[in-house]
């Protein structure tokens, strides 16, 4: 009887497992068919769902399907760097909000005045603007205007600003209603404007983007690269520094967007017909602006990077600083830090070195120069509202990216001969230096998503690969440092107390 039971009780036990199972396996093939659907995979990636697959089997299908399918999205796995590197804690710090004296302008008074003076600006140029449809809510604001209200006393923009790509969207593509030659500086550069008062900074392309710069040419007679000034806005977000506004690259018709929209007479002068028959023109400046250097569409096509303007001299005032360790911009002198070891100490006593984060913000300003081999940062500005206790603003990066195959260790004098560092731009340094992080791919992931990619990689390979050498040089300089120092917080200025240590 006792022996009848039991018999009974393991027969129920064998058919309640495999109900179980059954159900178990009808439930995984449900799921499994749902997400089938759902992402459409192609019949070449299809999941086996035979009866016989074990359920391990069908996760490991499911997953190398899965990772297949990101593989045909982002063929070199960049993109899903570029996005871990932006979601890692060093690049999400807590920060506290912003006080309001720190936002570079207030709404009330900025949106009033911006519409005064665009308003004077409209009666004078009629033509092709929108009606200014916006008041004091936000949501009424143009891209453009959001990033100028965006401007804090420590960063251009936010990290992962929801404005950037409303913003990179309308310098790609919005009507260009007017083109002027901008005054000041030395290379020919137009300041383009769109129909809702928009501005951007439009640099021609110069020289093709395998060419490296002639190596009898002095630094300060370098053309200015349209890519450098792209690249540049990506590398400087890329390290989290986020102080250059941001530059997209445009494909423009010199003829539509240039010639026939601008008021400035004496550019249409010098527009002319190649003997192959494209378009070109070459403005007035002191270098480079002459038929022989002129800048030529394919026929009218021309490439070309768009920086967001600034707010308004009038209204955002900036301070335009001698760099310390400028160049002598000769051929034949040297500035006072080529020559003297102990140029650092000066420096470090005489405001507004001499507290503050002004120091460590210029050697932040030399490694970007360094990764990217510019000589050319004679001066640096800031916003005259912050004083001295702000982001230093990287504008003019188009002497950049010149040459990949050789590096400028004297960019990085300041590095070397202050031995300071803030400790959050190391610790990100140090994580660009990881596989998972490779500063090559981050740039080319994040290059990949400016509007020229389709034309032609905005960097080379081998530039791409002269960043990676050239942040090792950066990290052994640090590691130099501090082996020369006894105590690392005499190297480290530590603006992230709250990070754990490594
Ligand atoms: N995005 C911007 N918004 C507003 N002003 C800008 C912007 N970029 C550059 N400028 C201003 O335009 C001027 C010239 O720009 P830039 O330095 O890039 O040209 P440049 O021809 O290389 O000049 P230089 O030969 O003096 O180095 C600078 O004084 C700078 O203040
Ligand atoms: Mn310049």
């Amino acid at each position: 009887m006792r022996v009848c039971t039991r018999r009974r009780s393991l027969t129920l036990r064998v058919w309640l497992f495999i109900v179980f199972l059954s159900l178990h396996l009808l439930v995984v093939s449900l799921v499994l068919s749902v997400y089938h659907t759902s992402c459409e995979l192609p019949s070449t990636y299809g999941i086996q769902t035979t009866q016989n697959a074990s359920t391990s089997e069908i996760t490991m299908a499911t997953t190398r399907s899965v990772s297949k399918e990101m593989k045909m999205v982002d063929p070199t796995g960049d993109l899903a760097k570029l996005d871990a590197l932006f979601s890692h804690p060093l690049y999400n710090l807590p920060t506290p909000p912003v006080p309001d004296g720190d936002w570079l302008l207030k709404v009330r008074t900025k949106v009033k005045e911006q519409e005064r003076s665009t308003q004077q600006w409209v009666s004078a140029n009629d033509d092709g603007f929108d009606p200014i449809l916006w008041n004091t809510s936000t949501d009424t604001h143009p891209p453009w205007l959001r990033f100028h209200l965006g401007i804090s006393r420590w960063q251009m923009y936010q990290h992962k600003d929801p404005n950037l790509s409303a913003l990179n969207q309308q310098l790609a593509s919005h009507r260009i209603v007017s083109a002027v030659q901008k005054s000041g500086g030395t290379q020919l550069k137009l300041v383009m404007s769109f129909p809702n008062y928009g501005q951007a900074l439009f640099k021609p392309m110069k020289q093709e983007r395998h060419e490296e710069t002639n190596v009898n040419l002095y630094y300060f007679s370098d053309f200015e690269r349209h890519n450098a000034e792209i690249a540049a806005f990506h590398l400087d977000r890329i390290l989290g520094f986020r102080r250059i506004p941001p530059v997209i690259g445009r494909l423009i018709n010199v003829i539509k967007e240039i010639k026939e929209v601008t008021t400035d007479h004496k550019l249409v002068t010098t527009f002319f017909n190649s003997p192959v028959g494209n378009t070109c023109f070459h403005g007035h400046c002191s270098y480079y602006c002459s038929t022989e250097h002129a800048v030529c569409g394919r026929p009218i096509k021309l490439e070309g990077s768009l920086a967001v303007m600034l707010p308004d001299l009038s209204l955002a005032p900036r301070h335009s600083w001698r760099s310390p360790w400028r160049r002598s911009y000769s051929r034949t002198n040297q500035a006072e830090w080529e020559t003297n070891s102990n140029y650092c100490d000066t420096v470090k006593q005489t405001p507004p070195y001499d507290r503050g984060t002004r120091l460590v913000d210029v050697i932040d300003m030399s490694i970007l120069d360094f990764l990217m081999s510019n000589m050319d940062r004679h001066h640096y500005e800031t916003f005259e509202k912050f004083g001295n206790d702000t982001f230093l603003i990287h504008l003019d990066n188009g002497r950049a990216f010149g040459r990949h195959s050789k590096d400028e260790p004297s960019i990085l004098a300041p590095l070397v001969q202050c031995c300071r560092v803030r400790r959050s731009t190391l610790l990100r340094l140090r994580l660009l230096s990881l596989p998972p992080y490779r500063l090559s791919d981050v740039m080319r992931a994040s290059l990949s998503r400016d509007p020229l990619a389709e034309v032609a990689p905005l960097l080379t390979e081998p530039h791409l690969s002269a960043l990676d050498r050239r942040l090792e040089t950066v990290m052994q300089a640090i590691q130099d440092c501090l082996q020369q120092h006894q105590h690392h917080s005499d190297v480290i200025y530590d603006d992230i107390m709250d990070y754990p240590q490594a």
